[in-house]
């Protein structure tokens, strides 16, 4: 299904957006793995996050939706999941996928893992090589890629595994497949990354302890066989979700929008700082500890912005933002260099490409580069009216209904159905903010 986005009128309103994905993939997992019923309120319930759910129960979590939206998940215990009788399926997800390859290393149980046709191109190696250490037995496609099957160990071996690439996902990998690894596994990382897992791990009674090296190196030790507890959890909104209303309110003259109720984790805020040195007028309000996560309000207003260089070292804090942060840059003064964010091409699509073609498609000059893009900012005017291919990437895909509010013409997508795995009411609550986005026929 098509979607167009058409050149919108001021945006009012206010809004929440749904729970942040990270932080509802990792309540799943830990209520999964602690004894006794974990629950949790703000679950986001996205195709990535149900795919998830779905796994755990097949090895012999019990997971159950309330009337009121909160979710009970019954735990099995660290070590007590059961093997799979069916392949697991991750769909379009990196984090379910990367995440549960780390829960299954600690189990002697044997389960194949797949995905869709984005998820399969994307590599696994990452995760392979320090949960082979670790002592699981893994056979996947060529180049490291799935479907592939595991067989984790009966108590998995602790190790130290400095990460190649500053991932969050690898990070919770080995620290996931280390709860069944007898005394302390270790993770070093070269660039702080988000930090969900520690809080949550936390939270959930396990010992974990984090030192700040020199230069944002920093050392995550766990200690194995905790005895989880089950835990009541808060999942705030999702400040990746939250990036698109907020950059279409400052891209469409006139704008006025609240998105309330965000998690502003400094690892996960990179956007929102960026921003604000573009010059955007977005005010922090009632900022409040939820959860074990800071959060706050956001009053957007449309802005004048004027483009600036990245720092480098922000991009674990916005890996996911970039496309719409490009989007921000076609409407700025001048131009915004975005560097250190090589990861990009690794992700549902690679982003950097994607993002380029889109951008190009409705009339805004763009080079790539190996590790990021220089937009060349139009200073309010972006002329619209492109055929964007999202390839499989809800990113994509939101980015450029996004520009298409700000821009003269209208903007179509190729299809809008990847939304879903991410931020399901994604067109309704735009709509409410006076979006007009129009669906079509299959492209
Ligand atoms: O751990 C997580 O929840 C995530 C980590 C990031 O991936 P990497 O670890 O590959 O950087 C991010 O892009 C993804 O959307 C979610
Ligand atoms: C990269 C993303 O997710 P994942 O890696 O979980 O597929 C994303 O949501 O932008």
């Amino acid at each position: 299904m098509t979607l167009t986005a058409q050149p919108s009128r001021a945006l009012q309103g206010t809004i929440a957006v749904p729970g942040d994905k990270s932080i509802s993939h990792r309540a799943l997992m830990l209520g999964a793995l602690a004894v006794g019923e974990t629950r949790v309120s703000g679950l986001l319930e996205g195709e990535d996050v149900l795919a998830t759910g779905e796994a755990l129960r097949r090895m012999g979590a019990e997971i159950t939706r309330h009337q009121d939206g909160t979710w009970s998940i019954w735990g099995v215990g660290v070590g007590g999941l059961k093997e799979p009788e069916t392949v697991l399926d991750f769909g379009n997800s990196g984090t379910g996928v990367r995440l549960m390859m780390g829960i299954v290393a600690g189990h002697p149980i044997t389960a194949t893992f797949t995905g869709d046709a984005s998820l399969s191109k994307r590599p696994m190696g990452r995760v392979i090589t320090p949960l082979t250490e670790m002592g699981a037995h893994i056979h996947a496609r060529e180049g490291g890629r799935l479907p592939l099957t595991l067989t984790g160990a009966e108590r998995a071996l602790p190790i130290t595994y400095p990460l190649p690439v500053a991932s969050a996902q690898v990070k919770s990998a080995v620290l996931f497949a280390g709860l069944n690894a007898p005394g302390q596994t270790t993770v070093i990382e070269p660039a702080p990354t988000r930090d969900h897992t520690e809080l949550m791990l936390k939270a959930f009674g396990a010992q974990v302890a984090t030192e700040e090296g020199p230069k944002g190196v920093r050392v995550i030790r766990v200690t194995g066989e905790p005895e989880l507890k089950a835990c009541t959890l808060a999942v705030p909104g999702d400040p990746s979700s939250a990036a698109f209303p907020v950059v279409a309110a400052l891209i469409t003259p006139g704008s006025d929008i609240t998105v309330t109720g965000i998690t502003l984790n400094p690892h996960r805020s990179g956007l929102y700082t960026t921003l604000i040195e573009m010059g955007a007028d977005i005010e922090i309000l009632n900022q409040r500890q939820e959860g074990g996560e800071p959060v706050a309000d956001l009053r957007v207003k449309a802005s004048e912005l004027k483009g600036i260089e990245v720092p480098p070292e922000r991009a674990p804090s916005m890996i996911d933002e970039y496309p719409v942060l490009a989007v921000a840059a076609s409407f700025a003064e001048g131009k915004t260099v975005m560097r250190g964010a090589e990861e990009l091409r690794v992700k549902e699509s690679d982003r950097i490409a994607a993002t380029a073609a889109g951008l190009r498609a409705n009339g805004v000059k763009v080079e790539d580069l190996p590790d990021g893009m220089i937009v060349e900012g139009r200073a309010g005017t972006v002329e619209g009216g492109g055929h964007v291919a999202t390839h499989m990437d809800h990113r994509i895909a939101m980015s450029f209904l996004t520009l298409g509010l700000g821009a003269q013409k209208p903007v179509t997508i190729d299809a809008g159905e990847m939304i879903a795995t991410s931020f399901p009411d994604f067109t309704g609550l735009m709509r409410r903010l006076g979006a007009q986005l129009e669906s079509g026929a299959n492209a």
